[in-house]
């Protein structure tokens, strides 16, 4: 089996990077605007701290081109920490630059666990009511008029809210897209992407419950490509992969909305037929079986064709779901037994097996041919159908 490279930095963490490139041009802007402003209102002392402030920006944004991530991540936090300072200091607690510091916050609790988090946490607090103190004693050191001290807060308190915002924003997104990779860890198949074994359990239980609540039939039909070890041999192992693939988005493409199909094991599949008859399934299985051998497999979609033997069960009352696929499971074993690229229903007294037309109808009770469907007990004949 190939050893597939897992990816140097996961997705998360580009996007994290991608995150704060964006938010570095941003901040840019933003202090090109206080530049502006602060020209516009007579404070060349606070509009030159912007330039400074922009030039950071650049370099950090040319250290993050550079992949030299962690310098440009201390160069921005240096900034705003400087600049946070430095603008209440200089225009008073009243214009709002304070509030930037709390931006720290979710930095900092996302950076480690809560024995790393808490020092910085508390050196924030300190830091923060310690200018406020400081401000308060000193007063604004470039005092500002009323109408532009209004419109600075209005500037700072906007640019924190959309910081602060789009910061959890970020975050949210990163945790729905996390949930959701796990999720499908844990219900699909890496392989074919199917449902795996035990989401679909989990759906036939939950189908089996409704199926018993409502008196609707519930079926289910097991499906296995046939001499599939010879592709495997003859063809490879990636050609088998290959067909896996092919065959599951088939069998996929066969459902209805309400039905689903997993990948059970090996290259046994699974359908679960939610209100659907025993006629009704056996239909089902056969257009499966068609459009299983009408399927070209291969890079070009022409390369070769395989086949799948189908086993049905309609849901009995008092069965369990365990039982039920254990009669199509056996149904199975008679459609190998019978020739494979066949179906072969399950009722509760024998097996009925279909012949590729479909139209043949054979009684194949399993006591009759001794056959009582372990695996061991399927006939292996020789050949495989890979005619192009
Ligand atoms: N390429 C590939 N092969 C697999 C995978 N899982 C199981 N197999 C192979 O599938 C083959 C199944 O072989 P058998 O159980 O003998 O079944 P078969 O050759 O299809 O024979 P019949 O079912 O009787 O038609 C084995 O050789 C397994 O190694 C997989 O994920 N990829």
């Amino acid at each position: 089996m190939s050893i597939e490279r897992l990816p140097r930095r996961t997705t998360a963490h580009s996007a994290f990077w991608m995150m704060v490139r964006r938010v570095t041009v941003l901040a840019a802007c933003v202090d090109v605007a206080l530049f502006c402003f602060f020209l516009a209102v007579g404070s060349p002392i606070l509009a030159w701290i912007n330039v400074i402030s922009v030039s950071l920006y650049l370099v950090a944004y040319r250290l993050l081109q550079q992949r030299r991530n962690r310098a440009a991540l201390i160069l921005i936090w240096t900034e705003v920490l400087g600049h946070a300072v430095l603008g209440t200091l200089l225009t008073g607690w009243g214009a709002g630059f304070n509030y930037y510091l709390l931006m720290f916050i979710p930095a900092i609790m996302v950076s480690g666990n809560w024995r790393t988090v808490v020092p910085p946490l508390l050196v924030l607090f300190a830091a923060y009511v310690g200018l406020h103190e400081v401000s308060r004693f000193y007063g604004a050191l470039e005092p500002l008029g009323a109408t532009a001290l209004t419109v600075l807060y209005v500037f700072n308190i906007s640019v924190f809210f959309a910081m602060a915002s789009s910061t959890a924003r970020f975050y949210y997104a990163m945790v729905r897209k996390t949930e959701g990779k796990l999720r499908d860890l844990a219900t699909r198949d890496t392989l074919t992407g199917l449902f795996n074994r035990r989401h679909l359990m989990e759906l036939a239980h939950v189908e089996r419950r409704r199926a018993d609540h409502e008196d609707v039939p519930l079926s289910l039909v097991i499906a296995d490509i046939d001499d599939f070890k010879q592709i495997n041999d003859r063809l490879g192992h990636d050609a088998g992969d290959l067909v896996l693939r092919q065959v599951g988005e088939a069998l996929r493409e066969s459902c209805r909305s309400h039905d689903t199909v997993a990948r059970w094991g090996g290259e046994e599949f699974l359908f679960l037929l939610p209100q659907t008859s025993a006629e009704a399934a056996r239909d089902f299985a056969e257009r499966v079986r068609r459009a299983v051998e009408a399927l070209g497999i291969g890079p070009d979609a022409q390369s070769f064709h395989c086949t799948v033997s189908l086993g049905v069960a309609t849901l009995d009352a008092d069965e369990s779901l365990e039982e039920a696929i254990g009669r199509a499971d056996h149904a199975l074993y008679r459609s190998k037994a019978e020739g494979r690229n066949r179906v072969t229903a399950a009722t509760l007294e024998a097996d009925v097996a279909l012949g590729q037309d479909s139209a043949q109808v054979i009684d194949l009770h399993p006591e009759a041919t001794g056959l009582d469907g372990g695996p061991e007990d399927r006939p292996r004949p020789g050949g495989v159908p890979l005619a192009g």
